[in-house]
């Protein structure tokens, strides 16, 4: 035997030493399973340490259905699970691309679906050092900041899912030098030729060079990742005492986020719109809302996000959602006191002195949309329910969408703001409305 030759590797080596604390004691991984060379290395890896740590393996994989060859790539998975006494579970997902999105970005989205309905202590990724500097250049080439650049950490819990990638330190490189030496066969996606796909450009076009150039360019990135980690991790720390400190119940004070630093108070808007699940503003829409903040335009300033604004009013800045109310909705026999779910909010109806007259509670009343130029009856007269709103304080975006009560075909309440004076009780109700 040549003694030169190079050994096998021994199976495990290329697993970090150390793992996360969370993955202490007996705990159960999930891999990520694609078929392809690098989820094949980590399961093979894994599949071998279980023997020496004692934990539970089981994989998963995504049927995206998106290329001819997908069938396949569930049966090679199926095989080598089965060879290996690891799990299997299989799902299907439906990548519909609407509007403005890309393919790969619903896939991604569909999949971390399926991740979290694992009931596994971690799902882990084959993720790698090549795969996290093109993630770093993506992210700088698409002008992200701190967090965008932190992109692909090691550890990540979200929510109840955790994401374990343990290969960031190692290159594709090595990955296929040891699923050679062990003989581990894969399945190749031709979509990762396609350099239509920015990821795939970087990947063949541009990283040869740097690597001929620069060969240690990927170290260097993932420095650069871990070093934007830590700033993210202090943003956020930073942003989030700054909320809390500026929050009076759900709307924010502008006085308390003007007394802030400029960078302060985009983080605290950044960190805001992230926490109440929306996508965050362009830098440029957030600077012109700032602006105006500052600047104290009178009336209403908004910042518009995906499905709902962050609207100036009267020195507080509150969310609105885009919520498109029903033109009817009629509603049951009601109760006093009772707090009913409809469209878009909900209703409270509560006891009032004076008040509407509580037979009026059995049944006929609806909930309509503003349709323009309605009129209310009060003591003297009737008023506009344009008038009634702004009187109100109510903000001009939630006014062109709230509801109005109806008895019949008569208007008898603009909830929460007036009601019909005409048929007032001595002990009755009136109807509040709670925007979603
Ligand atoms: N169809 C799949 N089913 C299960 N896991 C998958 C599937 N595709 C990819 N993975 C897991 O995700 C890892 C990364 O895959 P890939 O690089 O294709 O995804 P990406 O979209 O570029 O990454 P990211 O999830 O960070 O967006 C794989 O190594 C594998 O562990």
């Amino acid at each position: 035997m040549d003694a030169t030759r190079k050994r096998p590797r021994k199976a495990g080596s290329l697993l970090p030493d150390h793992w996360p604390d969370e993955l202490s004691g007996q705990c159960r991984l999930e891999v990520g399973l694609s078929g392809g060379v690098d989820s094949m290395v980590l399961l093979h890896l894994l599949v071998a340490a279980r023997k020496e740590r004692g934990f539970e393996l089981c994989a998963v994989h995504v049927h995206h259905g998106l290329s001819a060859e997908a069938d396949a790539w569930v049966a090679h998975c199926a095989r080598v699970c089965e060879a290996w006494q690891v799990p299997l579970r299989v799902r299907r997902v439906a990548v519909r691309v609407e509007g403005g999105q890309s393919l790969e970005a619903v896939a991604r989205r569909e999949r971390y679906r399926v991740y979290r309905e694992s009931t596994a202590d971690a799902v882990v990724l084959a993720h790698h050092q090549d795969d996290l500097a093109e993630t770093v250049l993506l992210q700088l080439l698409r002008g992200g900041g701190a967090r965008a650049l932190a992109a692909m950490p090691a550890w990540r819990q979200d929510g109840a899912l955790a994401l374990w990638r343990p290969l960031l330190a190692r290159t594709r490189d090595e990955l296929l030098a040891y699923a050679r030496e062990h003989g581990i066969g894969w399945v190749d996606d031709d979509s990762n030729l396609d350099t239509r796909w920015r990821r795939n450009l970087l990947r063949h076009r541009v990283m040869p060079g740097l690597a001929a150039a620069l060969p240690h360019y990927r170290a260097h990135l993932a420095r650069s990742a871990q070093l934007a980690a830590d700033a993210a991790a202090v943003l956020d720390e930073v942003a989030a005492a700054d909320l809390a400190a500026c929050l009076a119940g759900d709307a924010l004070s502008r006085d308390g986020l003007l007394a802030l630093s400029p960078p302060r108070q985009r983080e605290l808007l950044r960190h805001w719109c992230a926490t109440l699940g929306f996508g965050l503003p362009t830098p440029a829409a957030l600077e012109s809302f700032r602006g105006a903040l500052v600047a104290g335009h009178a009336g209403a300033v908004a910042l518009e996000l995906a499905g709902a604004s962050l609207v100036h009013y009267r020195g507080r800045i509150h969310l609105v959602r885009e919520r498109v109310l029903p033109a009817c909705q009629p509603l049951p026999a009601l109760a006093c006191p009772q707090l009913l779910r409809c469209e878009a909010g909900r209703l409270s109806i509560e006891p009032a002195s004076p008040g509407l007259p509580m037979a009026w509670l059995a049944g006929g009343l609806s909930l309509r949309a503003r349709a323009g130029g309605e009129r209310l009856a009060q003591r003297a007269g009737t008023r506009t329910v344009k008038q009634l709103l702004q009187e109100a304080g109510v903000l001009p975006r939630l006014r062109e969408r709230w509801p109005l009560l109806y008895r019949g075909e008569a208007l008898v309440a603009v909830p929460g703001v007036a009601f019909t004076q005409e048929d007032r009780v001595e002990a009755g109700w009136r109807p509040v409305w709670l925007p979603d």
